[in-house]
């Protein structure tokens, strides 16, 4: 396998994983996004970050997207080179919005991008090196793919399947200021659960799929959780408390992913956040109204 361009340019989307019921399997890619610029170079490897993480995650190979471009080359043994990234951040990091998914993501996409055979990268190889990397597949499967989707494991491998969303379902996103590391989150869940509580999850589930399809009336019903979203109240007390206020007022409210943001399936106007005591908190919630990105990563 040889390198035959120089430069690439990849755009991901942010998502948000669990959607309720479906954890670690469910995902929805959203319109906010990363880019990043890659030009492999005869030098040492050099990333600029605008925009989140800027200062913060490294500019030299450990960064997660150099990684992750790293481990696609070495995929298919195509030679390595150092590597010159600008990367424009929009998605919010450890808020629950697919920051860590979406750079793997990138990075995989790039390294397609600059090989002589991209569909030895095609979309199945690189959904199960981003799930090696993410160590569940359900933000990958949306980054990479787009739209709404149910991933899950075959063996060691990820696989994952699209639902096209109803156009009728709006999104609304209120990411607070504080992060919660995936780490921890994950940290916070119970060994066990009971068997009447993974019976509610597995209806939930199947209703979300025919909830976010054809019946968007089912919303409510349908994005209902019982085994991890209370369970992580601890790591995100002000998290859930305003879920219950949303669910109470009639909106179907989810933590995203990990948390610590809340995705809401309606688009919220002022006087429903005033209604659940939002309205003017914007120094502790952004309010954000993405519409669903159908076309997941993409090299522009
Ligand atoms: N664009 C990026 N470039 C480099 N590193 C990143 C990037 N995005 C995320 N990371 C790394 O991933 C970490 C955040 O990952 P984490 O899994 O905790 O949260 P998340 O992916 O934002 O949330 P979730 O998995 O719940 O959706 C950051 O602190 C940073 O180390
Ligand atoms: N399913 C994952 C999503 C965050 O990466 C979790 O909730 O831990």
């Amino acid at each position: 396998m040889r390198l035959v361009r120089d430069e690439v340019r990849v755009r991901v989307p942010a998502t948000s994983a669990n959607l309720g019921p479906g954890f670690d399997a469910f995902g929805l890619a959203h319109t906010v996004h990363d880019q990043v610029r890659v030009r492999a170079t005869t030098g040492a490897t050099e990333v600029r970050v605008i925009g989140e993480g800027a200062g913060e995650v490294s500019d030299g190979d450990d960064h997660l997207v150099v990684r992750a471009l790293r481990a696609g080359l070495e995929h298919v043994g195509a030679p390595q080179a150092g590597f010159s990234l600008d990367c424009e951040n929009a998605i919010p990091h450890g808020r629950g919005l697919g920051s860590s998914a979406g750079a793997v993501v990138a990075g995989l996409v790039a390294a397609r991008g600059l090989i002589s055979e991209p569909e030895a990268l095609d979309d199945q190889v690189l959904l199960e090196l981003a799930t090696e990397f993410e160590g569940h597949p359900d933000n990958a499967a949306p980054a990479l793919l787009g739209g709404a989707t149910v991933a899950w494991m075959q063996g060691r491998a990820a696989r994952a399947a699209r639902i096209e969303v109803n156009p009728q379902i709006a999104l609304t996103v209120l990411i607070p200021t504080e992060r919660l590391p995936t780490k921890r989150a994950r940290a916070a869940l119970p060994a066990t659960i009971s068997h009447a509580d993974a019976a509610f999850n597995a209806g939930r589930a199947g209703l979300l799929t025919l909830a976010l399809s054809t019946r968007p009336d089912l919303l409510m019903a349908a994005t209902e959780d019982r085994l991890h979203q209370t369970q992580r109240a601890d790591a995100m007390m002000a998290t859930i408390a305003l879920v219950g206020r949303l669910r109470e007022a009639g909106h179907p409210a989810v933590v995203s992913g990990a948390g610590p943001t809340v995705l809401v399936f309606s688009e919220l106007e002022h006087r429903d956040l005033e209604a659940v005591g939002l309205a003017g908190a914007g120094e502790t919630w952004t309010v954000r109204r993405p519409t669903i990105d159908t076309a997941g990563a993409q090299l522009l």
